[in-house]
């Protein structure tokens, strides 16, 4: 409805230049907002990287011209503040740098052990093995590399369903997991599995008790995610490991969005299966890892068959470069956790005050169980779609699927039990190594003059203005 209205009155030809593309300038001028543009942040970034670079100073790791550093000219352009950090993470350069000697002279496969071109490039892939591994206080042996947390969590749920099918047919998940998982749960029930879809509070966390319940006898797993990617809700997973423990049900954890962002520890926490993706920690894309644990084993069956790599669990060629590039970003996560950790949330608590100043704004998820580099805002009486729009030198993420190829909004946001108009007026934003603080007041002064621009245009706005109750309005043509 609040689409539709707004559509109908943004397609009028008196559209403001704002709403096109590419026209922030023009908007500028339009609307006289003093805004500084993002081009002139860009440009001064541009400006403080190069004359790093031409210094003599000694460039150390976590300084600002590294936090620059992927705002070089990559020959694109200008683009936009970068804050979908969610869908995927920039590459860190030190982990560029790493890659880079695999496609030179580190050619061999790693799989070929009769030579020095294999075991050298094997040298390479258990070194990363390793890094990745100890930042969940993992063995190397329990890390297997796959093409990313997709694969990781079809792994996870097919493979342990699959081989326990004789006695155990039963998986439990939740509504607000990732799509992956969920369309591997729906495949398991086309197998003749049964699954169990838990709700979630309206705080996007699962209620343990209803866990607890919903464990059956022939239950051989159960997938809740550590961290949700379109929330930031950290759901409790030491206490779930603890109770799938309790009840002897292997316990998986998409963690594509926790791993290297949140403490998590694979022992302490009793967690027998993790799914983790190297795109989301500055590492390449294609990329990514599951834990199996092995003591207690895990058993599963592959997915893919072939060579048996991956201890038989994973056959395929490795790509070195990636799995380089995935365990050096790993590293640098344990390396820098403690100021990452503090930098993304500083950032993320001046971004969410200064969103939530704006009137008829909140916050959607748990405000204390998140892990804060990621922040869903709902603003009420403005469409997200209309906004993003607005906000095109700003690259962001709508809570609802509006700009996917489904029209439909936010399943999670759903779950959470919030309306469609409100799923409809969601925005994701994503805080990572890289932002910096002018991006993230120059995000909060263009959101906050936009929205106010979107809803003079909107009869809601108008009417909630005058007093009405938009909710005891009885609409027709539904
Ligand atoms: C929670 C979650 N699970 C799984 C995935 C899929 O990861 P990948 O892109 O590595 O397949 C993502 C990334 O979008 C995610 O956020
Ligand atoms: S469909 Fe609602 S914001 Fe696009």
């Amino acid at each position: 409805m609040l689409r539709s209205i707004t559509r109908s009155v943004l397609s009028k030809s008196q559209r403001p230049a704002l709403l096109r593309p590419r026209c922030y300038a023009t908007a500028k001028v339009a609307f006289d907002l003093p805004l500084e543009t993002h081009t002139d942040l860009q440009k001064a970034h541009q400006d403080l990287a190069d004359a790093r670079a031409n210094s003599s100073e000694v460039v150390e790791s976590g300084t600002t011209a590294l936090k620059h550093a992927y705002q070089e000219n990559t020959g694109f352009g200008t683009r936009p503040i970068y804050l979908d950090m969610q869908a995927t993470t920039p590459t860190d350069p030190r982990v560029l740098d790493t890659m880079l000697k695999f496609y030179t002279g580190l050619y061999g496969n790693p799989h070929s052990n009769t030579h020095s071109y294999g075991w050298e490039t094997n040298k390479e892939v258990e070194s990363a093995r390793k890094h990745i591994a100890d930042m969940i206080n993992a063995d190397v042996k329990e890390i297997i590399f796959t093409s990313g947390a997709t694969e990781s969590n079809n792994t996870a749920l097919k493979g342990v369903a699959r081989f326990y099918k004789k006695t155990k047919k039963h998986i439990i998940t939740t509504r607000t997991e990732h799509k992956c998982v969920l369309e591997a749960a729906r495949a398991m029930k086309n197998e003749g599995y049964e699954v169990t879809f838990l709700n979630v509070s309206e705080d996007g966390l699962v209620d343990l008790k209803e866990l607890e319940a919903a464990i059956r006898s022939d239950t051989c797993l159960v997938s809740i995610m550590a961290v949700n990617n379109e929330i930031g809700v950290m759901q409790p997973i030491k206490e779930i490991g603890a109770l799938c423990k309790k009840n002897k049900v292997f316990f998986h954890t998409d963690a594509a969005q926790a791993y290297g962002k949140i403490p998590l520890d694979v022992n302490e926490m009793n967690i027998d299966l993790m799914s983790i993706s190297s795109h989301k920690i500055y590492g390449p894309k294609g990329m990514g890892a599951i834990y199996v644990r092995r003591r207690p084993r895990v058993r599963l069956e592959p997915i893919i068959s072939g060579g048996g790599q991956e201890r038989g669990l994973r056959s395929g060629t490795l790509a070195p470069s990636l799995v380089a590039g995935f365990g050096e970003a790993a590293r640098l996560m344990k390396q820098e956790f403690d100021a990452d950790s503090v930098h993304v949330k500083r950032l993320s608590e001046k971004l969410t005050n200064g969103l939530l100043a704006i009137e008829h704004t909140s916050l959607n998820g748990s405000p204390d169980h998140r892990y804060p580099g990621c922040v869903n805002i709902s603003f009420a009486y403005v469409e997200g779609e209309s906004l993003l729009m607005a906000l095109r030198d700003i690259a962001l993420s709508s809570g609802s699927a509006c700009t996917s190829a489904s029209l439909e909004p936010s399943y999670v946001l759903h779950a959470l039990g919030k309306d469609d108009a409100l799923a409809h007026s969601s925005i994701r934003f994503g805080i990572g190594r890289f932002t910096t603080d002018e991006e993230i007041d120059y995000v909060i002064k263009a959101i906050t003059e936009r929205v106010e621009f979107l809803r003079e245009l909107s009869p809601l706005w108008e009417m909630v203005k005058e007093g009405i109750d938009i909710n005891s309005i009885e609409w027709s043509g539904h």
